[in-house]
């Protein structure tokens, strides 16, 4: 994806109704969308932002080259004149975004695109399909991560992700969420993350035994020596053979830095508690006990909770493609247009689902910390010539149930807006951090949320805010529509 122009990545709709803005509207008309999303992952109470730099890259090569414009007059529904405005199109708006690896709730716009109408609306398939996929695999990481309790998660799903594309940049994603090491080599290349990784059943099955195996692995990989146990029979052959060549190593003074077993079937509670008493008998109890298997974040928490003495897991298939939820979700609403005077005019889209409903205006967000913990009280969504200051009280209501308020005394907490500019006025004005400085930043967001959050049961839901401003101008426009 990387190496190509991404221009024609987009919906057939975006395109015609470009042609219809073109033809019946001031092509001109500056616009807000909002992208957003309404429900988190997994059931879970948060998710992880991800997916920035491909966005920035992506509006960065908006153009459409001499074969897309005769590709697209192929189709036969576009006029000349539309064809010719697109020899030229370049992205010429704002866009504002919450940083890559930034914690996230529901409803607050992630990314918010002020651009020509014509602009706004292409844009669209693509901010959405980069953005839902990186932020759905950031999010499950994470919560794979949360359940490790500070073990090591590597990714192994390359061979199990939907396409090439969804291995590369879920793998970046998973990195960012808090995993220590993929397996993918063109992402280790691509976003200089660690690579890591063991060998497979067939390494075992192409020598004559499986201390042969082991042996031969562990004198060409003598300082990342993680021995797969699991191919003839995991107590009886596996363990006994990986001790014999630990042995053997230590016999002949290898110094042994990283080295153990990976388990890959059977009861991995057991086996790897087993295993454990092995290994410690024998004199390595510093062996890693690593573990894979269709692995996700709730077998991980319960083999935590069994006891299983396993400290490094290796996740693929459930992580990569994020299986028990995987779509992110995310949406592109418009918010506003630009009236003659200059100001922006809120515009609201209703549903039945009153959680459905937009929010209106050009807006920005507020994270609000409690200033003795560090930790989220909520976010507050206003319109952005609005400002709320530290040393003043602050009224917080919840928009769905507004007669619940909590007001929060002044120097009680700490205001941070999420907001913050990548492009303006079509030139990119945000550097993208490299991924594993992304990835720091992430560790320190999610502790920023209590555990009561993470949690995957009925986790507690963080409150996302109106300003009594954004609230009255909904309330009004609602009004307007009844
Ligand atoms: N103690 C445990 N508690 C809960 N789930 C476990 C436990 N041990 C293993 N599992 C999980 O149970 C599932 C099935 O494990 P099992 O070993 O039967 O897999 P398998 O793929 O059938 O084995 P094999 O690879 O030998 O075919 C896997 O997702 C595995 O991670
Ligand atoms: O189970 P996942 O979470 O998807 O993790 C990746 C899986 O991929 C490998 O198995 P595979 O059978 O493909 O190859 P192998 O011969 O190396 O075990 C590995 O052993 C893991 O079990
Ligand atoms: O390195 C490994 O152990 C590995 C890599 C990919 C998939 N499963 C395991």
């Amino acid at each position: 994806m990387d190496r190509q122009n991404l221009t024609l990545l987009t919906d057939l709709y975006e395109l015609t109704m470009m042609q219809g803005y073109f033809k019946h509207k001031d092509r001109n008309e500056t616009v807000i969308f909002d992208a957003f999303y309404r429900n988190n992952p997994c059931d879970g109470g948060y998710a992880i932002a991800a997916g920035l730099e491909q966005l920035v890259k992506y509006i960065k090569d908006l153009h459409f080259s001499d074969h897309d414009i005769r590709y697209l007059s192929d189709l036969g529904i576009f006029d000349a004149d539309f064809l010719d405005y697109l020899a030229d199109f370049r992205f010429s708006g704002d866009i504002y975004a919450i940083p890559e690896g930034t914690v996230i709730f529901p409803r607050e716009p992630l990314v918010k695109v002020i651009a020509p109408i014509m602009e706004a609306q292409l844009v669209e398939t693509a901010i959405l399909n980069i953005i839902n996929h990186q932020s759905l695999i950031a999010t499950k990481a994470a919560r794979v991560c949360y359940a490790a309790k500070g073990d090591g998660i590597m990714e192994f799903g390359l061979r199990r992700a939907q396409g090439p594309d969804a291995g590369i940049y879920g793998a970046r994603a998973a990195m960012i969420g808090g995993c220590i090491g993929t397996s993918n080599v063109l992402c280790g290349q691509l976003f200089d993350v660690p690579v890591k990784g063991t060998h497979a059943h067939s390494w075992i099955m192409s020598f004559p035994d499986e201390y042969t195996a082991f042996k031969t692995y562990a004198d060409l990989y003598p300082t990342a020596c993680i021995l797969l146990v699991d191919t003839y029979d995991t107590l009886k052959s596996g363990v006994p053979n990986a001790i014999r060549v630990f042995q053997e190593m230590r016999a002949a003074g290898v110094p042994l830095t990283f080295y153990g077993i990976r388990l890959d079937s059977g009861d991995l509670a057991y086996l790897s508690k087993k295993a454990r008493r092995m290994l410690d008998e024998a004199g390595f109890p510093d062996a890693v006990i690593s573990a894979s298997n269709d692995l996700d974040e709730y077998l991980i928490e319960s083999l935590k909770a069994q006891g299983a003495a396993i400290t490094s897991w290796g996740v693929g298939t459930n992580l990569i493609t994020a299986k028990d939820n995987p779509a992110f979700g995310g949406v592109y609403k418009l918010a506003a247009v630009m009236g003659e005077d200059g100001s922006f005019i809120p515009k609201i889209k209703l549903s039945e689902n009153s959680e459905k409903v937009t929010n209106p205006g050009n807006k920005k967000i507020y994270r609000v910390y409690e200033k003795e913990t560090g930790k989220i009280k909520a976010d507050l969504i206003c319109l952005v010539d609005e400002s709320f200051r530290e040393d003043k009280p602050l009224l917080l209501f919840d928009p769905s149930e507004p007669w619940k308020k909590t007001k929060l005394p002044a120097g009680s907490f700490t205001l941070r807006e999420l907001l913050v500019p990548v492009f303006k006025d079509g030139k990119c004005c945000y550097e993208s951090p490299r991924v594993m400085d992304i990835r720091s930043y992430c560790m320190k967001e999610q502790d920023t949320l209590w555990d009561e959050t993470k949690r995957f049961v009925n986790p507690h839901q963080v409150y996302v805010d109106l300003s009594r401003k954004l609230y009255d101008t909904k309330i009004e426009l609602l009004d307007q529509m009844s």
